[in-house]
C-alpha cells in the first residue's frame, strides 16, 4: 500500500488506475475490486473529493439547522418554543464533525479495506494506459478512469481575481458569518447557500441574471423557492447581472457594479455560476484530447474516439449530471463494464441493460435542500415537449389538497406536477416543491425509471395521512376527478 506523496514505485502495473478519488472514484474502485481487478487510485487532495469536504456534505450540514428551525416555526405549539437565532459556532462545529475537520483518514482506511492502492499526488495521463504521479508511472492493463470532478466556473469579469470571491469552498468551510453576502447565480448552489447563510445571520442578496431562479426546472419551483427565500429575509433580485467588482483596500468591503448602472456594497460575494471540469492539467493532450474539455462518453462511460477503448470518464467530468448519486450510478455501471471486458464476458448495453447508463438521459433525480425543498426527477413539461413527446402536465396544490401536508406545517405552501407521456400512459417527470418533500422523490424515480403504467400506479396506495397522498391527488387530477375534499374544500 502506497500512501505517501508521489508514492508508488515507478513501473507499477494494475488492472485499473483511477485518477481522482471523490465519491465517484471510490465507487469505481469498489466495483472494479468487486470484479476481482487490482486497482490503484490517485488523489491530489482529500479522498472523498469535493462532495465530502466542500459540497454536498458540508452544505447540507449548514442547511439542516436552518430548515429544522423554519419547520418548527410553521407548527403552532412548536413555534412558541423556538425563539432566538441559530448559534453559528455550534452549527459550524456540527458541520466540522461531518467533514472530519477536513481529514480523510477514514476514507483512506476504507480504500485499504478493499485492497485498493492509494497513491497521493497529482495524476496526469502520460500516453495510452499510463498515468504519471510525480516521478512514478502507473500502467493500466485494462482501464484508466478519469474521475477528477469539477470546480467553480468564474465569469470573466473585471476585478474578479483581486476580489478573491467565495466559491463553493468558502461557502461551505467558512467559520465566520459575513454581515452582508451577495450570491451570484440562481441555480442549485445559489439557492441553497443563500438560504443557509441568511439563516446563519448574514444579510443575503441573491442576484440571478435570468427571469427567475432554477431555470432548468419546472417554473413553479423557482417561483416558490424565490418566495421562500424572500420570506426568510433574502433580497432576491432577478434579471440582474454583475458587470464588475472591486474590494476596497484589498481587504475591505466588496463593491459590485450591476448592469442597470447601480452598485452594491457587501462584505463577501459568492459566485455560484456553474462548474468547469478538472481536466485542464491531466495530460489529455498526450492521448489526443483537448485539455480543459468535458469528456464525451458512450453508454458504458468509455471516452469516445480513443483507440482500444481503455479510457473512461465518470462523474462530473462527463457533464451528464453533476450529482453525486448519478455519478455513483455511472461508476457502478462503468466498473461492471470494465470487469466484464477484462474477463471477456459479453456486455448488455441495450437501454436499461446492465452496462448502460440509461437513467442519465431519462430519470435523473435531484433534491434541493432549501426551504421549501425541491425534489424533481426526469423531464420538465417543457423539456419533454422539446424532446418530441406528446405530454400532459398535471398540477396539484399540496397545501390545499393533501391532509398530510397540512398536518406537517400550518399554512403549508407547496406544489406538485407530473408530466405524462400521453402516447404510452407513463410518467416522464415529476416535481414536488414544499417542506418535507425530499423523501417523496424516490417513489417518483421508480415510477419514471420503471415506466410504470398509470393504471398500475392506482394500485400503489400511499399511507394516510402522509404527504405522499399527493400521488392520489395527481392521479385523480389526471383522470379528471376532483377527489375527496382536502384542507381547503
Ligand atoms: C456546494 C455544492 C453542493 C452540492 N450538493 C450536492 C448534493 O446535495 N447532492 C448531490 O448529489 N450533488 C451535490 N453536488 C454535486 C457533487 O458535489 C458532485 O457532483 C460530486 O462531487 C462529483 O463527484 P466526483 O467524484 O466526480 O468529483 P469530486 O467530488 O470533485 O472529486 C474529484 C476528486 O478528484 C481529485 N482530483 C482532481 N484532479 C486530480 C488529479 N489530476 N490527480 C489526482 N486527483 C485529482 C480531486 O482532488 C477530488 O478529490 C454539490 C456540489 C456543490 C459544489
Ligand atoms: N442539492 C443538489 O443536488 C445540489 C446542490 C448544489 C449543487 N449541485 C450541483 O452542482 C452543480 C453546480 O451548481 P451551480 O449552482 O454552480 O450551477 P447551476 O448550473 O445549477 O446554476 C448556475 C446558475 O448561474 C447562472 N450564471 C452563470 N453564469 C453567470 C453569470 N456570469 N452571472 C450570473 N449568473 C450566471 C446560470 O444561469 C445558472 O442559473 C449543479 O449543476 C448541481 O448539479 C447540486
Amino acid at each position: 500500500m502506497s500512501d505517501a506523496p508521489g508514492g508508488g514505485p515507478a513501473g507499477d502495473t494494475y488492472d485499473v488506475v483511477v485518477i481522482g478519488v471523490g465519491p465517484i472514484g471510490m465507487n469505481l474502485a469498489d466495483r472494479a475490486r468487486a470484479g476481482g481487478l487490482s486497482v490503484a487510485v490517485v488523489e491530489r487532495e482529500l479522498v472523498g473529493g469535493e462532495c465530502a469536504y466542500w459540497a454536498c456534505i458540508p452544505s447540507k450540514a449548514l442547511l439542516r439547522p436552518v430548515v429544522a428551525v423554519a419547520d418548527a416555526r410553521r407548527v403552532e405549539g412548536a413555534r412558541q418554543v423556538v425563539d432566538g437565532a441559530l448559534d453559528p459556532a455550534t452549527v459550524f462545529a456540527r458541520r466540522d464533525a461531518f467533514v472530519h475537520d477536513w481529514h480523510d483518514d477514514g476514507q483512506a482506511r476504507w480504500l485499504r479495506s478493499i485492497s485498493a492502492t492509494l497513491v497521493r499526488g497529482h495524476g496526469r495521463l502520460a500516453g495510452p494506459r499510463r498515468v504519471a504521479v510525480g516521478d512514478a508511472v502507473l500502467t493500466a492493463r485494462h482501464a484508466v478512469a478519469v474521475c477528477t470532478g469539477s470546480h467553480t466556473a468564474l465569469p470573466d469579469l473585471p476585478g474578479i481575481a483581486e476580489v478573491r470571491p467565495w466559491t463553493n469552498r468558502e461557502a461551505t468551510d467558512a467559520h465566520a458569518v459575513p454581515a452582508r453576502l451577495a450570491v451570484v447565480g440562481g441555480g442549485a448552489i445559489g439557492v441553497e447557500m443563500a438560504g443557509a447563510w441568511q439563516g446563519l445571520g448574514a444579510d443575503v442578496i441573491l442576484l440571478a441574471r435570468g427571469d427567475g431562479l432554477l431555470p432548468r426546472m419546472e417554473p413553479f419551483a423557482g417561483e416558490l423557492v424565490a418566495r421562500g427565500l424572500a420570506d426568510a429575509g433574502v433580497d432576491v433580485r432577478t434579471g440582474t447581472s454583475v458587470v464588475g467588482l472591486c474590494r476596497k483596500g484589498g481587504t475591505g468591503p466588496v463593491t459590485l457594479r450591476l448592469d442597470d448602472g447601480g452598485e452594491l456594497e457587501v462584505d463577501e460575494v459568492l459566485f455560484a455560476t456553474g462548474r468547469a471540469p478538472n481536466t485542464g492539467d491531466i495530460g489529455l493532450e498526450t492521448v489526443g484530447l483537448t485539455p480543459g474539455s468535458w469528456l464525451e462518453v458512450d453508454e458504458t462511460c468509455r471516452v469516445r474516439d480513443i483507440d482500444d477503448g481503455w479510457l473512461y470518464a465518470v462523474g462530473d467530468v462527463n457533464h451528464h449530471a453533476l450529482l453525486t448519486h448519478q455519478g455513483s450510478y455511472q461508476a457502478r455501471i462503468a466498473g461492471n463494464a470494465i470487469g466484464a471486458r477484462a474477463a471477456g464476458r459479453p456486455l448488455d448495453t441495450a437501454p436499461w441493460g446492465a452496462h448502460a447508463i440509461t437513467a442519465d438521459s431519462h430519470a435523473v433525480p435531484q433534491v434541493l435542500f432549501c426551504d421549501p425543498e425541491v425534489a424533481a426527477v426526469g423531464l420538465s413539461a417543457e423539456q419533454a415537449e422539446h424532446a418530441g413527446h406528446r405530454v400532459r402536465a398535471v398540477d396539484v396544490d399540496l397545501g390545499e389538497k393533501v391532509p398530510g401536508a397540512s398536518l406537517y406545517a400550518d399554512g403549508y405552501k407547496g406544489q406538485a406536477r407530473m408530466v405524462v407521456d400521453t402516447d404510452h400512459d407513463h410518467l416522464l417527470g415529476v416535481t414536488f416543491v414544499g417542506p418535507g418533500v425530499a423523501e417523496l422523490l424516490h417513489s417518483a424515480t421508480i415510477a419514471v425509471a420503471a415506466q410504470v403504467p398509470i393504471d398500475r400506479l392506482w394500485h400503489a396506495v400511499p399511507c394516510f395521512p402522509t404527504i405522499s397522498e399527493i400521488w392520489l391527488r395527481l392521479l385523480e387530477a389526471y383522470r379528471g376527478s376532483g377527489g375527496l375534499p382536502g384542507r381547503g374544500d
